[in-house]
């Protein structure tokens, strides 16, 4: 049976239907992650995502995720403590982000950095529980340390040395912003990670299943998923949505900026998702955590641009059940935390990690590599010629 082509459906030769982005096409299965993209409802392992960012750490959502459970007291402390433990970067990564380009994209950096792990921890000894056990205290412990390294090595100082008395995230923010932060700011960008934690199939997460069917370490696993997350179209999206406000620059120009986006068919930043035709759960919540912090250190001018585009967004995008998505509010929180922009989709990427780490541990569970097939639409029985006797296509 040859290739057939029916309206926009096409089929491979056995039969099984092309659907473009792989909308709807189960690829594996999850116990991870639900999400109810009619209702707006998201739950990991089970628990909805709005009890675990009120009630529990990055940690504790990172060690459910990966290991299926809530931890024990003592599994906790010892796993806190072992990521605490491996908190520094060698001399060896440090220097060779001082030869990165001090104009490159920290995401690049992070992929860089992410991928040189492996140069020192890669045996490849993915059966060995210990092994695994250590490649995710590692990760999860150094990705911070790397992200924040970038930013003062791009600036020509030395990076921060981690602080062992601050916890995961105010040793984050203290590594970066140079200073012990606030306990509210450092709860805030926790429940940060806990909402940006896991999000089922999306692209990146995808790519790390790929990537860890073909067995290789999960250093590799994690560098080619932040190389996805960077894009404009996933977490980068993040980056470009305080691009987008400050280019509105008032509420009153919301409307006629939708208008503009619209008839000429670009895409509004922060807006639409392929699961979910509501608001976005974990935007319903960062926005919430936004409040927060204007309430306690004054309000962004860009907040009343952000509220009043989705206002407007909602008779022009709405029925078409295009909404915000978890990038909408998260530039305007990360902001306030001081932050720099172009940090923002690494502190996605920090958190990410953690989901990231969970399907490949899953992959490896019931692996089998993935190989899909493809449509072919080139040319047959071609037969080569000599270049002499070549016409090119514009006669060249
Ligand atoms: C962490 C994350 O990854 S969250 C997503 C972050 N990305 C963004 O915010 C970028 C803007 N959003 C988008 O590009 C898309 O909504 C995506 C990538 C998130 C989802 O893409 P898909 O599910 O493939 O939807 P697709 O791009 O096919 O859009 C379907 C329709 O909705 C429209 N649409 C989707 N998102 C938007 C948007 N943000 N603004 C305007 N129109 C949109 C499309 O133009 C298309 O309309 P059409 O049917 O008339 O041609
Ligand atoms: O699920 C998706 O496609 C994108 C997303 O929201 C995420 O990765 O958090």
């Amino acid at each position: 049976m040859g290739q057939e082509q029916v309206g926009e459906i096409r089929h491979d030769r056995s039969g099984i239907s092309f659907r473009p982005g792989l909308e709807g096409v189960p690829v594996t299965q999850s116990a991870i992650c639900d999400i109810d993209g009619m209702q707006g409802r998201l739950a990991y392992r089970g628990y909805p995502i709005a009890e675990l960012s009120a009630h529990s750490s990055f940690l504790e959502t990172t060690y459910l995720l990966i290991w299926g459970d809530l931890p024990s007291p003592q599994q906790l402390r010892d796993f806190e403590a072992e990521v605490q433990m491996h908190r520094r970067v060698s001399f060896r990564v440090r220097d060779m982000m001082k030869c990165f380009p001090a104009s490159g994209h920290p995401m690049d950096a992070l992929q860089s950095s992410a991928a040189s792990l492996g140069l020192f921890y890669s045996r490849r000894a993915i059966d060995d529980p210990k092994y695994v056990y250590n490649a995710v205290v590692r990760l999860i412990a150094k990705i911070p340390t790397m992200v924040a390294a970038f930013k003062l090595i791009r600036k020509g100082q030395d990076p921060i040395q981690p602080r062992d008395d601050l916890a995961y995230s105010a040793n984050f923010l203290y590594m970066l912003t140079e200073r012990e932060p606030d306990p509210l700011a450092a709860r805030v960008l926790d429940r940060c990670l806990i909402l940006h934690a896991e999000h089922s199939l999306n692209a990146s997460t995808f790519s790390a299943r790929v990537t860890a069917s073909t067995l290789t370490d999960p250093y590799a696993v994690v560098a080619s998923a932040v190389g996805t997350l960077a894009g404009p179209l996933h977490g980068g999206a993040n980056e470009d949505v305080l691009a987008m406000l400050e280019e509105i620059g008032s509420p009153e120009h919301a409307g006629d900026y939708l208008d503009e986006a619209i008839a000429s068919k670009r895409k509004v930043m922060g807006f639409g998702h392929r699961e979910y035709r509501v608001k976005d759960p974990r935007a319903v919540i960062l926005q919430g955590l936004a409040e927060e912090l204007f309430a306690r250190f004054g309000t962004d001018e860009m907040y009343d641009v952000a509220k009043a585009l989705e206002a407007a967004a909602a008779t022009r995008l709405g029925p078409k059940g295009i909404y915000p998505n978890v990038d909408f509010y998260s530039g305007l929180v990360y902001r306030k935390l001081g932050i720099p922009r172009d940090l923002f989709t690494p502190v996605f990427a920090i958190s990410r990690v953690a989901g990231w780490l969970a399907h490949w541990r899953e992959q490896l569970g019931a692996n089998r590599i993935f190989r899909p097939s493809q449509i072919y639409t080139g040319a047959q029985n071609r037969t080569w010629i000599p270049s002499d006797e070549r016409v090119s296509s514009t006669g060249a």
